[in-house]
């Protein structure tokens, strides 16, 4: 089963950002779709997930993690509960491995075009069933879904706000010279990779299941740096390769990241020398009001007190209920950050850009 660009994308971009290989990560015109009974918000549709019918595979709450001390906060009145909570999956880092090539071997690799001021080339990835097994995966495609909640949380494939926050960097020029920058929710790894490009000093990428960081994002992070520099010594050993190789000793800068959010904060603070980011880059992820306990407190966790998150989002997801007004709503009742509207793209489907702060940043 092929992965779509399920959305729609300006006619700038439209039908160009098409396949990359016969698989994953195309582009296909809307036209058309309603007329197969996909949900509609009378323009466009939505990602199948975000509309119908939710399979919900687990919602333990980590509540380990509220006693844990590692539970760093800056008030007290981000102690909400943790209720509802995605399966608290436990968090991993995966490391880079010493042979870059090894990553994209039989991997196809294209550019993305339609992009305005920015190169990116991605890896073809593989169907979601030959990660997660028939049985699971049935339940996703049978409803075409996007997503499964608590299971498979949408990484495999290049979200619509993705594509609009990553013009909003070039656009603003964002800077992230020197900048500690998280990429959340990562997926497909575009905005960190953008990071990583523009001069960044460490980027981490985090998503929600590890074949997505494993399959997707570290070889996309690879294919954008590996190129120019094939021949330059990528199948030695791990020290002297970074030390002799200007590309492997840039992808050293990267950390990957698997797992749920709380459980993600939590491995990153068991490092006692850990810095918090000065930029966080998310995209599509307050598509389910039960998660945004859960992101908030990793804002509040692990952005620097001077730092910013750069929040791409669509107005609201049918099905699951999120979307850009409640996730507002939910901020602004913590008290803890404010909310700055940076873009309102209103072509298709309304989405957002916001900017999300700190109130008192001392
Ligand atoms: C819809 S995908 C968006 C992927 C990518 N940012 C994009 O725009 O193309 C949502 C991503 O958020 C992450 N995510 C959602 N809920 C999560 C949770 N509770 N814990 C950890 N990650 C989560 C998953 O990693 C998933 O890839």
């Amino acid at each position: 089963m092929a992965f779509q660009f399920n959305f729609p994308i300006g006619d700038h971009l439209e039908n160009k950002l098409i396949p990359v290989g016969d698989g994953a990560l195309t582009l296909e015109s809307q036209k058309g779709k309603q007329k197969d009974g996909k949900c509609s918000t009378g323009q466009t549709d939505l990602p199948h997930g975000l509309l119908g019918e939710c399979i919900s595979l687990g919602n333990a709450a980590p509540s380990q993690y509220l006693d844990s001390p590692l539970n760093v906060t800056n008030s007290s009145n981000d102690l909400e509960s943790y209720e509802k909570q995605p399966s608290s999956t436990a968090a991993k880092e995966h490391a880079v491995p010493k042979d870059l090539k090894k990553v994209l071997e039989h991997k196809v690799t294209e550019e993305l075009s339609g992009l305005q001021h920015v190169n990116l080339s991605v890896v073809k990835t593989m169907s979601l069933k030959e990660f997660i097994g028939d049985n699971i995966a049935s339940k996703s495609f049978s409803s075409h879904s996007d997503l499964i909640p608590g299971v498979y949380e949408g990484g495999l494939k290049i979200w619509e706000c993705t594509i609009d926050l990553l013009a909003y960097l070039t656009k603003a020029k964002v800077k992230f010279s020197g900048q500690k920058v998280l990429d959340l929710g990562c997926g497909s790894g575009l905005l960190g990779i953008t990071a990583f490009k523009r001069g960044a000093r460490e980027i981490h990428f985090q998503d929600y299941n590890s074949f997505v960081i494993e399959k997707v994002t570290l070889p996309n992070v690879v294919a954008n740096f590996t190129s120019e520099d094939d021949e330059n010594g990528v199948n030695e050993p791990d020290v002297k390769r970074c030390k002799k190789s200007q590309i492997a000793q840039e992808i050293c800068k990267c950390r990957f990241f698997s797992g749920e959010w709380s459980q993600f904060c939590k491995l990153v603070l068991t490092d006692k020398h850990f810095v918090k980011y000065d930029l966080i880059l998310t995209s599509e992820t307050i598509y389910n009001p039960e998660y945004y306990s859960s992101l908030h407190q990793t804002f509040l966790i692990l952005l620097g007190k001077n730092g910013r998150v750069l929040l791409a989002s669509k107005a609201h997801y049918f099905g699951v209920g999120g979307g850009i007004h409640l996730f507002q709503k939910f901020v602004e009742e913590r008290d803890i950050f404010k909310i700055k509207t940076l873009e309102i793209i209103d072509e298709g489907l309304k989405r957002f850009l916001i900017e999300v702060t700190f109130k008192h940043p001392n």
